[in-house]
């Protein structure tokens, strides 16, 4: 047999991974090391020469997406098909396993998945039921508990107390929780792993059943798996079965969500004769990308330590910006994209990387307004819009009419008269008779407990559902998408919004069928089609698939860029309190994380990085005078300098800030200012050059165009 494509394009450490006869193999690398890499090519080779079936195959990845590609270059490199391999992200892998033996787990076949947003709907709903005031126990409090014990196996018997208030009021939430999850058919996040874990751990015949079949474990970005992870990946792997195993320490970003990077050592207790490899060159970024990535993260005490290298040209060195405020940092941002373009390069090469969620608005307005196409990625995911969750719920309420949260959701939207009073009346009746809200409606509309316009409401509504599914079901996905969203009333109630959001709404809906239409139900050969679709809007990151063709600048978090590359890449908001975040600061271990989280953001990018901090930053609804994050200050001066707008280099110097102000016609300005114009509108004010009659104002105009401007003759108006 011809291995040559499979090792070619390999060095030496890489090839030994590979061909690596052991069982138990780990591969601890630095950042772009082909970590990844090694993982395909060791499935290609198991199944072409070590001749594993697909079959027997299980490979855990980071996301859905990293998934899709890797069985794609897998199936590249064997030249046919590997369908049969299982290979998929944590929650992905639990649900598939759950779908297959929902009986045996003791679930309806119709379960729906939870996704947080409804989680803590349904959690806040428990609470007010146990009368807890949800100023002294806020919700959201009580969901990161549930999670937490979740993510280390546990369930409210298993917590161990001594009568603190704390634990035993969440404990008591947590049970009752589940009892409302039950009722409704409900599984979060946390529960898909819990609840295949004690499934493969109480059923021997199961267990036995996926150990045989499973010969060979393969897992990615090991360092952020969990307990309960950890737990479950040796449950599904036995003691004969092989397991290759690669991941970072630097790269550990998800301990907050209870991932342990002593796993990786665990890992080489609990199986025997663990071969370790390390990569140690660089094949994705220039050596001063990759030379800042490392002296930043020699920072950190707790490190298993490595060395990366790169043949890599030096390349360019990495730019820091200076802005004004947020307005300031998109519009650079955006300007510095549109060159990029019109020198010839794609929009998806490049990304914008940020800490916290919330930067990304100000980022959006601009890019919008210099249109250039983009793409959040794993942030407000497509499918926990509101109008696109509405209409998700009317579905899954249609499939499975004990989805209480869906029920939640859609029983007075779009409103038809079914008041918080009437709503109460139907969630009395459920806990009375310990069922589910859909029986308990039915029951009130038959003894008439509501008023007879409420009562006439809530029976139409029940019939709307009752056949919807009726009349639906055997349609094809996007005409059952299409007719519940008419006879649901939705789309009459969104169009009375008024103007964009309006439109948005519509087009989102319109993406909603088209992303049903698309849907590949191969993926889920065991389901409905509506089941699967529904599964899979839970499950997925939102990529459409309308939208991952598209040329698009991607957007998104620190965290969601984990495993992924682009050529150039900005990072917003590096300044202290942002990024370390405050919440982070105080504590060492958190302060490590974020600096990892740095290092994964810088290693990133393959060619260019822009790093970006602002002088002025409202945040948390308050404006703030922020300090550069020590992150900068942390990679030696020789690899950064700092740019300006349309002028080029600037000193490699920190600018002290904007302080020179300006008086003209006794209006004063400052730099960073924003300003009207009228001929070309609002914009801010980047420099001041020259004194007194004769000053020359630079303004950048939220337009585009940028100006030079006698600043006693331009009629500006501060703003
Ligand atoms: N031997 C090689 N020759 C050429 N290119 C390589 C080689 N190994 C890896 N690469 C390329 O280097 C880049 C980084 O590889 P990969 O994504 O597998 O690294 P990684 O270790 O998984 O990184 P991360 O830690 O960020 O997940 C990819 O573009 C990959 O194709
Ligand atoms: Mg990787």
């Amino acid at each position: 047999m011809d291995v040559t494509p499979i090792l070619d394009g390999l060095n030496k450490a890489q090839r030994e991974a590979v061909s690596s006869p052991d069982a138990a193999l780990l591969v601890l690398a630095g950042a772009g090391s082909g970590k990844t890499r090694v993982l395909v090519h060791r499935i290609a080779w198991l199944i072409s020469v070590e001749q594993l079936s697909p079959h027997c195959i299980i490979a855990v990845t980071f996301t859905n997406k990293a998934a899709q590609e890797m069985r794609g270059r897998v199936e590249n490199l064997l030249g046919h098909s590997a369908s049969a391999m299982w290979i998929g992200t944590f929650h992905g892998l639990a649900h598939r396993l759950l779908r297959a033996h929902a009986r045996d787990a003791n679930l309806p076949d119709t379960f729906q998945i939870l996704d947080s947003d409804d989680q803590l709907r349904v959690i806040k709903r428990v609470m007010k039921e146990m009368n807890l005031d949800d100023t002294e126990w806020p919700p959201k409090q009580a969901q990161w508990f549930i999670n937490k014990q979740k993510d280390e196996g546990k369930r409210p018997k298993d917590i161990k107390h001594q009568g603190d208030l704390f634990t035993s009021v969440h404990c008591k939430v947590y049970f009752q929780y589940e009892e409302a999850c039950k009722i409704g058919g409900l599984v979060d996040f946390g529960e898909l792993l819990l609840r295949t874990y004690e499934l493969l751990r109480d059923n021997q015949h199961l267990r036995d059943h996926y150990q045989q079949r499973f010969q060979h474990l393969l897992v990615d970005e090991f360092q952020d798996t969990n307990g309960i992870q950890y737990a479950w990946l040796k449950l599904i792997s036995n003691k004969d079965c092989g397991v290759t195993i690669v991941g970072d320490d630097d790269q550990s970003i998800y301990g907050w969500r209870g991932a342990k990077i002593e796993n990786i050592q665990r890992f080489d207790r609990d199986y025997a004769d663990v071969k370790t490899i390390r990569l140690e060159q660089n094949y994705r970024s220039t050596g001063t990308i990759l030379k800042a990535a490392n002296a930043v993260i020699a920072n950190n005490q707790e490190r298993m330590g490595k060395n990366l290298w790169t043949e890599d040209d030096e390349g360019e060195p990495i730019s820091l910006y200076a802005a004004f405020n947020e307005q300031e940092e998109a519009r650079f941002i955006s300007s510095r994209i549109n060159e990029w373009h019109e020198d010839g390069n794609a929009f998806a090469d490049c990304a914008i990387l940020y800490r916290s969620n919330a930067q990304s608005r100000v980022l959006e307005e601009y890019l919008l307004q210099r249109q250039i196409p983009y793409r959040i990625y794993g942030g407000l995911k497509f499918f926990e819009r509101a109008e696109v969750k509405d209409t998700l719920a009317y579905l899954r309420l249609m499939y499975n009419h004990q989805d209480d949260a869906a029920f939640e959701r859609v029983v007075n939207t779009p409103p038809r008269g079914l008041g918080q009073k009437s709503v109460e009346k139907i969630r009395e009746t459920a806990r009375a008779e310990q069922t589910n809200l859909w029986q308990a409606a039915w029951k009130v509309v038959e003894d008439k407990q509501l008023s007879p316009k409420a009562n006439g409401a809530l029976l139409m509504f029940l019939e709307l559902i009752k056949q919807g599914y009726q009349e639906f079901h055997e349609l094809p996905l996007e005409e059952q998408i299409q007719l519940t969203i008419e006879a649901s009333n939705l789309m009459e109630m969104y169009a009375k919004e008024k103007g964009e959001k309006a439109l948005a709404r519509k087009e989102n809906l319109a993406e909603l069928a088209s992303a049903a239409r698309e849907f590949d139900v191969d993926d889920y050969p065991e389901l409905s089609p509506m089941t699967a679709f529904l599964a899979h809007a839970s499950l997925e990151a939102g990529d459409t698939q309308a939208e991952q063709y598209e040329d698009c600048v991607q957007l998104m978090t620190l965290h969601s860029a984990k495993g992924l590359e682009f050529p150039l890449v900005f990072i917003a908001g590096m300044e202290e309190k942002l990024f370390p975040h405050m919440m982070s600061m105080d504590e060492p271990d958190k302060l490590e994380e974020e600096r990892r989280l740095a290092y994964v953001g810088i290693t990133r990018a393959m060619k260019k990085l822009y790093l970006l901090y602002a002088e002025k930053r409202r945040l948390w609804g308050k404006d703030t005078y922020p300090a550069v994050s020590r992150f900068i200050r942390e990679i030696p001066a020789q690899l950064k300098e700092e740019v300006r707008l349309n002028s080029q280099i600037a000193t490699p110097t920190f600018s002290s800030g904007a302080t020179q102000d300006v008086v003209n016609d006794g209006i004063e300005f400052k730099l960073g200012q924003m300003v009207n114009h009228p001929k070309w509108g609002s914009g801010v004010i980047l420099n001041f050059e020259g004194e007194g009659d004769r000053t020359v104002v630079h303004v950048s105009f939220d337009c585009g165009e940028s100006k030079r401007l006698m600043l006693a003759y331009a009629r500006l108006e501060a703003l």
